[in-house]
């Protein structure tokens, strides 16, 4: 193998992939159609929240210099509906959660502490303490023009209902990537129910659209295509309209891995191939410059874990990159091994494993081609290269599968 296609180690050939991100254009969307899409502009709010003093509970409001009572109820405010006067010495109002304090009281008594008898009431139980104790400021989650949202951050439910309430209608996203997903090898079969003995199912077209489906993206599947250049090429046509092409197989160094050759014949140019992490080595990333933007091209390694474990660490952050996050790497966690494990060899490794919340269950097996292990896992052990043998009970930092990898 020559020098120029060593292995590259993850994190030098994520930086390599995230360095050939164009973030795509700007579109404004309505808060509903921006959820899972990454804000490409700082978000100012557009009005203060609460807009006034309002009350955190159900019960009567009075001024502060007269906690003793007993007070004579004098009208409501309830939510939706404020009430117009003032409240003075000896007066209550009655006041609802999320209803605006009227002029002149400082405190909310909860009902449960009071007895009410005839539109008088009077203290049974406690008094807030301070005060002010049941009472949401004004401005107190936030005021207008405060910066509420950062650039790069993902729009997830809470994130909407917070732009929302920040007097926002629509939000600046960047349009959504269009990826076309290859499954590619003469061995697979479209059909899993007609599948010869010569044949597989072709299995990782649909897990990898899948996740990335888990994404604010349009992916669509292409094949599976035969390990010809004349196939592969005509499967890149119909995927020229996509920002980002993933191909599955044919990656490797057989006679008939012709994902490389095709790629140079249809005018991309190969920017890395091979990262020192198993699974996943043979991995190759390309570009293809078209008239307006930049094509990029990801060959993953057709062994399904390998497929898995390579689109989590660079298809995933490309697409969120792409999209415009602020951090489009997964995040670490950090747990303890539930059975030792053996000394790693010159590659850093990924392995499967089931995290129940405690400690991580590396599988039985952890062979790339092991589909029914890499099913039943939810967090890919990260193991050091060289990294010595490790007991049940010893620290160990994992990736989740689920959502990423981010929260
Ligand atoms: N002499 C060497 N051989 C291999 C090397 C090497 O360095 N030297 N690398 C090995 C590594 S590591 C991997 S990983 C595999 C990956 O090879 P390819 O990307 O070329 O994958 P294929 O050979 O096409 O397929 C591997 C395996 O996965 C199955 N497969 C492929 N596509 C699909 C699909 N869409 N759905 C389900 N299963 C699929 C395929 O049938 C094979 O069993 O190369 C090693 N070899
Ligand atoms: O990517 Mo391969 O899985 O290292 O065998």
């Amino acid at each position: 193998m020559s020098k120029k296609n060593a292995p590259i180690p993850l994190e030098e050939a994520q930086a390599r992939l995230l360095a050939l991100v164009e973030p795509l254009p700007v579109e404004r969307v309505d808060v509903e159609g921006a959820i899972g899409r990454y804000l490409s502009e700082p978000l100012q709010a557009r009005r203060t929240q609460p807009a006034a003093d309002l009350s955190a509970m159900d019960g009567y409001a009075v001024t502060a210099s007269d906690l003793a009572g007993p007070w004579r109820v004098i009208g409501e405010s309830a939510a939706g509906h404020p009430y117009a006067g003032t409240v003075g010495h000896g007066e209550a109002v009655r006041i609802s959660t999320g209803a605006i304090l009227p002029a002149g009281a400082e405190a909310v008594i909860l009902q449960e502490d009071l007895a009410r008898d005839d539109g008088r009431i009077s203290l049974t139980g406690e008094l807030p303490s301070p005060p002010h104790k049941h009472i949401r400021r004004c401005g107190m989650d936030f005021c207008f023009g405060n910066e509420v949202m950062a650039a790069g951050v993902k729009i997830g439910p809470a994130q909407a209902a917070l732009a929302l309430a920040a007097g926002h209608r629509h939000l600046p996203v960047r349009r959504m990537p269009k990826v076309a997903v290859i499954d590619s090898g003469d061995e697979l079969a479209a059909d899993p129910e007609a599948c010869e003995a010569h044949q597989i199912p072709a299995s990782n077209g649909t897990m990898l659209a899948a996740l990335f489906r888990g994404l604010a993206v349009e992916a669509r599947r292409i094949g599976p295509v035969a390990d010809t250049l004349d196939a592969l090429t005509a499967a890149f046509d119909a995927a020229a309209d996509c920002d980002v092409i993933v191909t599955s197989g044919g990656a490797s160094v057989g006679d008939h891995d012709l994902v490389r050759p095709a790629l140079e014949q249809w005018g991309a140019r190969l920017d890395f191939w091979r990262v020192a992490i198993k699974p996943g080595k043979p991995l190759l990333v390309a570009t293809r410059e078209r008239d307006s933007a930049r094509q990029i091209i990801i060959g993953l390694p057709g062994n399904p874990a390998s497929s898995m474990v390579t689109a989590y660490h660079f298809v995933l952050p490309l697409l969120r990159a792409l999209l415009g996050a602020d951090k489009p790497l997964p995040m670490q966690i950090a747990t303890r091994l539930g059975a030792p494990v053996r000394a790693n060899g010159s590659r850093r490794e990924f392995l499967r494993g089931f995290w129940d919340g405690e400690t991580v269950m590396p599988t039985t097996l952890q062979d790339s081609g092991a589909l029914a292990a890499l099913a039943a896992s939810n967090v890919l052990i990260d193991r050091a290269a060289h990294a010595p043998e490790a007991d049940a009970g010893e620290e160990v930092r994992g990736f989740l599968l689920q959502n990423g990898g981010i929260a």
